[in-house]
Order: structure tokens, then sequence, then C-alpha cells
């Protein structure tokens, strides 16, 4: 009797994409981890890493190494070192474009609501949460921050219901 559909080794491989959401200290001191985790587990993506650390000054630099010449930089490191962040690796096609749109525009005063800073944040020094901006970028963030082994490769039950399986052959 088959109560668990297909045995594991016949689902098909199917590409995926993976992105870096960090909760920010203010989204953690604020109690919003679990909606935010909430959001993009409604939204069907899978979880394949996550961790609460403390930032260092020198990972930090690194992470945002775009902008750590910019004014503003020390404040962002101020804000980024305050307190624990969580951070999290998920997977799914799309999912770094789709989490930028899930996410919102960096200031969160021009940030719709429904999106996650339009809905917590009004201002770009608190803005609740991270999302890489592109799939380089991701990869970079995410072995910034994660070790190989701490990223989780496991089948979703609900696979079948989130993607279609011809998805890689069109
Ligand atoms: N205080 C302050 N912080 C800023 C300013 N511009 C950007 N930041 C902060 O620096 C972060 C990085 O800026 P960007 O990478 O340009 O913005 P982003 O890609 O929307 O944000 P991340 O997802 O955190 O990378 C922002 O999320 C803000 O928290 C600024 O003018 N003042
Ligand atoms: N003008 C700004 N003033 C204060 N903080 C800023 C500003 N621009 C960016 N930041 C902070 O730096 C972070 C990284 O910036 P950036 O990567 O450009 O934006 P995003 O977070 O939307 O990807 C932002 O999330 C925000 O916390
Ligand atoms: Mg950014």
């Amino acid at each position: 009797m088959l109560l668990f559909g297909s045995p594991v080794s016949t689902l098909p491989v199917r590409a995926t994409e993976h992105t870096l959401i960090a909760v920010k200290p203010d989204g953690v001191q604020r109690r919003l981890v679990g909606q935010i985790i909430h959001r993009f587990e409604q939204r069907g993506f899978k979880l394949v890493g996550l961790k609460m650390m403390q930032a260092s000054e020198d990972l930090l630099s690194e992470h945002y190494r775009e902008i750590v010449k910019k004014p503003f930089y020390p404040l962002v490191r101020a804000y980024m070192t305050a307190g624990p962040v969580i951070v999290m690796v998920w997977e799914g096609s799309n999912v770094v474009q789709s989490s930028r749109k899930m996410v919102g525009p960096t200031n969160g005063a021009e940030a719709q609501a429904g999106t996650i800073r339009g809905d917590f944040s009004f201002h770009v020094g608190r803005n609740v949460v991270h999302a890489s901006d592109s799939t380089e970028g991701a990869q970079r963030e995410i072995g910034l921050w994660f070790q190989e082994n701490e990223l989780l490769n496991w089948e979703s039950c609900d696979q079948d219901w989130t993607i279609e399986a011809n998805e890689d052959k069109q």
C-alpha cells in the first residue's frame, strides 16, 4: 500500500534556485520572525537552511560590499549588528525575483501594502528584512552566511502540488 505516493528516487529532479532571506535585528526584536517565515511558506517555497546569528562587522562588510563605501554605511553596520538576525535559504523557481517582490522596495515608505516592508516598516534604516537581489548575489551571500553542511536537500511532500512536473522540459 502506497501511503506517501511515489518513492523519493523516482520523483523528478527539478531545476532549483535559492535565495538568502534575513530577518534583521528590528524584525527579531519586534517578534516578526514567525510572520515573515510564514509568508515564504505560504507562497510554497521550500526552506533549506535557517539559523540565528550575531553578525560580525567583517561578515557584514562582505555581505554589503556594494554599499560599504556609502556615507550611510556606518548606520547600516550599527543597525545590523545591534542584535541577532535570522538567516534563511529558500528554494524555488524564480525565488530570487519573487522574494524581492514579496519584500518590496528598500524604503518601507515607498513599499506597497501587502509587501513585507510595506506592512511592517516605513523607514529605510529599519526595513526588517533582507533579500538577495540577483541569483549571482544569492549564491555569494549564501556562501558567506552558511556552511555547505547547514543546507539540507529534502523532498517536500507538496512539491507535485506547487510545481508542474513538466517545468524543466519546457
Ligand atoms: N540609514 C540608512 N540606511 C540605508 C540607506 N540606504 C540603505 N540603507 C540600508 O542599507 C541596506 C542596504 O541597502 P540596499 O542593498 O541598497 O537595499 P536593499 O537591497 O533593498 O536592502 P537589503 O535587502 O538589506 O540588501 C538597506 O536595506 C537599508 O537598511 C540610507 O540612506 N540610510
Ligand atoms: N539610504 C539609506 N539609508 C539607510 N539605510 C539604507 C539606505 N539604503 C540602504 N539602506 C540599508 O541597507 C540595506 C541594503 O541596501 P540595498 O541592498 O540597497 O537594499 P535592499 O535591502 O532593498 O536590497 C537596506 O536594506 C537598508 O537596510
Ligand atoms: Mg540589497
